[in-house]
């Protein structure tokens, strides 16, 4: 008898705990009408953590998230959870039988029942009392367990993405996949909302796969990214890794605006319209692709060794997007500066780019060159 009520105790504290799965997949492939959406992704989304899976539209994020969830079925490849496959050549584990959890863009909860009645809803294993309990748990977790009996009609949408959230962990899964959970929140709710999530997955402990579109969003929630492009991982690491040592052009545009330009190395250099950058250890002749980051662009009235004529301004508040004409470039050169540093009605002015800002990649090559970059004057 004692022992039950000290179990009982025990449960209640650890009540919403999960037991994190590591969640791997394995040469995914997949198609629709003969179109190859995945080609071959090989990931694996540790115990506990939050791996962010990054890419624009179409880059095939949900597949990958269906595919864990068994909704949909890959062409190749296998998904594996804490090692034993789940979906493979020989086996399907049916969704309701893998414990991972789904929060999907549509966080819809059902509108005739209380907003406890939609956190037990898939408590199905346990009794009526237990589930409540078990739900409660849960709603305590997000801090809405006062709105247990209201219907979700009454709650705000930030309160209605709690109780998603609630709903989506309360079964304990050993994985929780989120699809683009905040795409409908208005931008001031969502900052908030993401921090009070990301905070309830690290106190789950659970392991949470995000997919977002929005770099930023990634570099705020993720322990590691996932980037995606055309049904292939491009790189995956750090918000750091992909950041400051992006993998291709792809990766550097998707992480900061950036000024593109072609160029092809001599003599161990790169010539670009913003200055000479360093290139050694790339063959001479090799076509190059060189970033700039908007950021990495100083302008001033008179510092910087390249003249500049100002073709826009564009105030954004706490900084300007400039545009800029130099010498060598078609197209004017864009640039993010702090506002007010540059006096107004500025026409003709001076630009000099910080070396850490400049990256050069090797064209055509699936291995980037990533190496020291230095403008030389
Ligand atoms: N049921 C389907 N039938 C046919 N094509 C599909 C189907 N589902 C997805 N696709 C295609 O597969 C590709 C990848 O889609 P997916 O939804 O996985 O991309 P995503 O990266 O999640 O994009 P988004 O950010 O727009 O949701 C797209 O080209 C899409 O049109």
């Amino acid at each position: 008898m004692s022992v039950q009520t000290t179990q009982s105790d025990k449960s209640r504290r650890t009540a919403g705990v999960t037991f994190a799965a590591r969640l791997s997949f394995e040469d995914i492939r997949h198609g629709y009408h003969g179109r190859e959406t995945l080609r071959g992704v090989s990931l694996t989304a540790e115990a506990g953590e939050v791996l962010c899976l990054l890419g624009p539209s179409g880059s095939g994020k949900t597949t990958l998230l269906r595919i864990a969830a068994g909704i949909e079925a890959q062409s190749s490849g296998r998904v594996l959870l804490n090692g034993r496959a789940v979906a493979g050549p020989d086996v399907f584990v049916p969704p309701e039988q893998r414990g991972i959890g789904l929060m999907f863009q549509d966080f819809a909860l059902f509108p005739h029942m209380s907003v406890v009645e939609n956190v037990r809803f898939g408590l199905t294993a346990m009794s009526a009392r237990e589930a409540r309990a078990e739900a409660m748990a849960a709603l305590e977790r997000v801090g809405l367990d006062h709105y247990a009996d209201k219907f979700p009609h009454v709650l705000s949408g930030g309160e209605q993405q709690r109780v998603a959230l609630a709903r989506a962990l309360a079964p304990r899964p050993g994985v929780l996949l989120m699809d683009e959970p905040f795409s409908g929140l208005d931008s001031r709710l969502k900052d908030t909302i993401r921090a009070d999530t990301l905070a309830i997955l690290r106190e789950t402990r659970a392991t949470a796969v995000v997919v977002t579109h929005d770099a930023e969003e990634a570099m705020r929630m993720a322990d590691r990214i996932a980037l995606l492009r055309d049904g292939k991982l491009v790189q995956v690491g750090t918000s750091d890794d992909l950041y400051r040592r992006p993998g291709d052009i792809f990766a550097a545009s998707f992480f900061s605006e950036i000024n593109e330009f072609s160029s092809v190395v001599r003599n161990g250099r790169v010539e670009t319209p913003l200055g000479v950058a360093d290139a050694a250890g790339l063959a001479d002749g090799r076509a190059v692709a060189v970033a700039v980051r908007l950021s990495g662009v100083n302008v001033s009235v008179e510092r910087g060794v390249i003249p500049a004529r100002i073709v826009s301004r564009r105030f954004l508040g706490v900084v300007e997007l400039l545009e800029l004409a130099i010498p060598g470039s078609e197209r004017p050169v864009r640039a993010r500066i702090r506002a007010d540093m540059l006096p107004t009605g500025l026409r003709d002015a001076r630009i000099s780019v910080d070396p850490q800002d400049i990256l050069v990649f090797e064209k055509d090559s699936e291995t980037p060159y990533i190496g020291e970059t230095k403008i030389m004057e």
